[in-house]
């Protein structure tokens, strides 16, 4: 028997409907999402453009109240920001133009207090294992646009909370870079371990990652459908070719299309 603290999902979602205030009125963009999301899972979030993706995700991260229904981690409700909780990586890198890459990495542990050798110490470390050996002290404008997320996605790691929230973190990205950075996205989760929720229009990008992924229906968004992504780990570039790996990737799509 697992223990009870094992069972408890790590991310709860409770009847989450949302409305955005317009000038032309209200916008209903979400309608009563329900999900609960074991501790360890890589969990892809996906739906036809403008289904409340990126909405759902500001609200697992606190970013945007939900007009009714609340969001759970570990136990305890997301009122607000809480990086030591959950940490996010965007599209656009975000990153501070006049810091290194290594300080951006460190960066979320200076503001938490982390002495610098330590911060430091954690921050070369994630550089290294996102293949930036050498680049430590190179300033944003002196890396590609590959380079730079990969530099967010480590600075997320390095704040080490449990929670992990992705906003297309490759969209902006040349496929051959997605997918490098894809895998190395797996290898790093598969070394922490966290609870990842992947928000991606890229289908094949969602099955080759994920455990489950999520489908949301066209505006407003609702959970169509949960599949189960019953490929083995570790995945290979080898598994997009096969049959199952194709029936997952049509199951997602034609439920998608329907909806536009
Ligand atoms: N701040 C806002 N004010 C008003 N409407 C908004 C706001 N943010 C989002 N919306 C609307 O809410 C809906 C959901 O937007 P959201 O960005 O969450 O969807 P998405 O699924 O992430 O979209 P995409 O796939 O195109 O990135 C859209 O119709 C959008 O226009």
């Amino acid at each position: 028997m697992p223990a009870p603290e094992a069972q408890r999902p790590e991310i709860e979602v409770r009847g989450i409907t949302h409305r955005y205030e317009t000038g032309r009125g209200q916008i209903l963009a979400l309608r009563d999402i329900n999900l609960s999301i074991a501790p360890g899972r890589f969990v892809g979030l996906v739906g036809p453009s403008g289904c409340g993706k990126s909405s759902l995700l500001m609200m697992m991260a606190g970013l945007v109240r939900p007009s009714e229904g609340q969001v759970s981690v570990r136990g305890a409700p997301v009122t607000g920001p809480a990086p030591e909780r959950i940490g996010v990586v965007f599209q656009e890198a975000s990153l501070l133009p006049w810091r290194t890459a290594l300080e951006n990495v460190a960066f979320p542990l200076k503001l938490r207090g982390v002495p610098r050798a330590e911060r430091e110490a954690r921050a070369e470390q994630l550089l290294h294992l996102v293949g930036l050996k050498g680049f430590e002290n190179r300033h944003p404008h002196e890396l590609s646009g590959g380079m730079k997320q990969r530099v967010a996605i480590a600075r997320g790691f390095c704040q080490d909370p449990p929670v992990l929230l992705m906003d297309e973190p490759f969209a902006a990205l040349d496929e051959q870079t997605r997918m490098t950075l894809g895998d190395e996205l797996l290898r790093i989760w598969d070394q922490y371990r966290k609870t990842v929720v992947f928000v991606t229009h890229g289908l094949t990008e969602a099955v080759y990652l994920c455990d489950e992924v999520v489908v949301l229906s066209g505006r407003p968004g609702e959970v169509l459908a949960r599949i189960e992504i019953d490929l083995p780990r570790p995945r290979t570039w080898e598994m997009m070719a096969t049959e199952h790996f194709g029936r997952l990737r049509e199951q997602i799509w034609s439920l998608i299309r329907r909806q536009s």
